[in-house]
């Protein structure tokens, strides 16, 4: 399944009840009010997932996770080839829960574009997003450690640096596509985010931890849809 913009990302990261039986009922949720809403969404269950809701879903998946290894010995790592074979369409790299260093993000993002996943390189600031746009990553997320699992988004708290993040893109990596994320909570959120030109958006905990996913969902489902 190829991705569509604009789309909206949920991270199942490691929340209870997002594994297994109960993180396929999650993504089955998504895509039905992906089709209910026409919006586009994207999964990124976790990594022993990934295999199960590709095949049961028509979800584009991501890997939380990749590494920088080549076939061969690497016990316990995460093999760009394999994670295409089980139905991944690109992978997180360098999230603020999971750190990379700056040659591995360089590695990560080369070996992702020779299997066909997409790289997705999460930085933390302007100045570090400079740094990867060098190696132009497919798309670039743009996202506080501060904000992640709050109610604070950076379209509502500050959209002067999402509007800056944009700027440096455009002269650094015009190619590469800019997200935004950390504490993305409302569909006002995203539409702010939307509004101010990026080409995706996304959440863990507001759709993981919600009492009402679906209705969460669906609301933020009707702005994506609106931009279609
Ligand atoms: O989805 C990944 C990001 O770290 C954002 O997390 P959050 O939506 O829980 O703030």
């Amino acid at each position: 399944m190829s991705l569509s913009y604009p789309h909206f990302q949920i991270n199942f990261k490691i929340y209870p009840e997002t594994w297994g039986e109960g993180g396929l009922a999650l993504a089955e949720t998504i895509e039905r009010v992906g089709q209910e809403t026409g919006a586009n969404f994207v999964v990124t269950p976790q990594i022993p997932d990934v295999r199960l809701i590709a095949r049961e879903t028509d979800l584009p998946v991501f890997a939380p996770a990749v590494d920088p290894v080549e076939p061969g010995r690497g016990m316990g790592t995460l093999l760009p080839e394999a994670l295409t074979a089980a139905g991944a369409v690109g992978a997180i790299i360098n999230h603020a829960e999971n750190r990379d260093t700056l040659a591995d993000i360089e590695t990560k993002i080369d070996r992702c574009e020779g299997v066909g996943l997409e790289s997705v390189v999460c930085v933390d600031s302007v100045e570090m997003g400079r740094a990867v746009a060098a190696f132009e990553p497919d798309q670039l997320l743009f996202e506080r450690p501060g904000d992640i699992a709050t109610d604070r988004a950076i379209s509502r708290s500050h959209p002067d640096r999402i509007e800056a993040f944009l700027e440096m893109r455009d002269a650094v990596a015009p190619e590469t596509k800019v997200r935004v994320g950390g504490g993305v909570s409302t569909a006002e959120d995203v539409r702010l985010a939307f509004e101010l030109g990026v080409a995706a958006t996304g959440a863990a905990s507001a759709i993981a931890t919600a009492k009402d996913p679906e209705g969460r969902l669906r609301a933020i489902g009707e702005v994506l849809a609106d931009r279609d």
